[in-house]
């Protein structure tokens, strides 16, 4: 199999705190992979090297292959891999319509053009009609970004990162925050989510983690504890001890 998204070695450290600790993680093509830890375990910190906000101290990342270690956030995104965009930096003023439009043409290279070519590319409008279907964002498609339910909001959020065709996708807490009457929207999108897309989902939500993750690596003060599949990682002594706690039901 094939490695979409490699570490290896990684460290990072923020004054004398050592964040991300000697990191080899390998995420293979098509994966659906989650990195989990308890709060403060350095995830955030993971993906911000990933994609390129922070600049590891030592260690490198490979992208399908390649090294990205130096790549600034643009590249790595037009190299194929993409965030999911954290809600407030969506659009507000912005409709669902509008952002995904600008998504895909950003994806093709026109920037702002789109707004002159708005009803004129029939495939363009095609794809984005298809994208706010798939993520259940026709039905408020033209109002304000600003006033959609939070679940909408999150949904977008990961439309928008699906509008770049990413073949590697980094979830980042996609149901955080997210009403228990919306939830099912996410679970369902995320589960939705193209199998040709490599995903690495962060996420809180132990239901979401094991109903979607086939692997599953857990992080400890910076450095991987453990990793396998679902069920192993869940019977895990360290990891009910050390994450989930003795009484975790997973
Ligand atoms: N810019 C920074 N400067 C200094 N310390 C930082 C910085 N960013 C993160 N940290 C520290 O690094 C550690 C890891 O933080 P990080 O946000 O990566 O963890 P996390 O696993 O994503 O946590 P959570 O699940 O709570 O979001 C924490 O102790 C945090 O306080």
């Amino acid at each position: 199999m094939t490695i979409a998204l490699e570490t290896r070695s990684l460290e990072k450290s923020f004054g004398g705190l050592r964040v991300t600790r000697d990191l080899s993680l390998q995420v293979m093509q098509g994966a659906r992979h989650a990195l989990i830890g308890p709060n403060g375990a350095g995830k955030t910190t993971v993906i911000n090297q990933l994609t390129g906000v922070l600049t590891p101290n030592s260690g490198r990342i490979l992208l399908e292959g390649s090294d990205i270690t130096g790549l600034s956030v643009h590249k790595r995104v037009l190299r194929g891999l993409s965030r999911t965009f954290q809600i407030n930096q969506l659009y507000a003023d912005l409709s669902p319509l509008e952002t995904i439009g600008l998504a895909v043409s950003e994806r093709m290279g026109r920037g702002g053009d789109w707004w002159r070519r708005m009803g004129t590319r029939h495939d363009v409008n095609a794809e984005i009609a298809e994208i706010l279907s798939r993520f259940h964002l026709l039905d408020v498609m033209t109002e304000f970004t600003s006033t959609l339910p939070y679940g909408k909001q999150r949904l977008l959020e990961i439309a928008v990162a699906i509008a770049a065709k990413p073949r590697v996708l980094l979830l980042d807490e996609p149901a955080a925050g997210v009403p228990e009457s919306e939830r099912h929207d996410i679970l369902a999108a995320v589960a939705a989510l193209p199998r040709d897309v490599t995903v690495l989902l962060i996420e809180h939500d132990m239901d979401l983690v094991f109903s979607f993750a086939d692997r599953i690596s857990v992080l400890v003060n910076g450095g991987l504890l453990t990793e396998g599949a679902p069920d192993e990682v869940a019977r895990d002594p360290q990891v009910r001890a050390v994450y989930l706690g003795e009484a975790a039901d997973v």
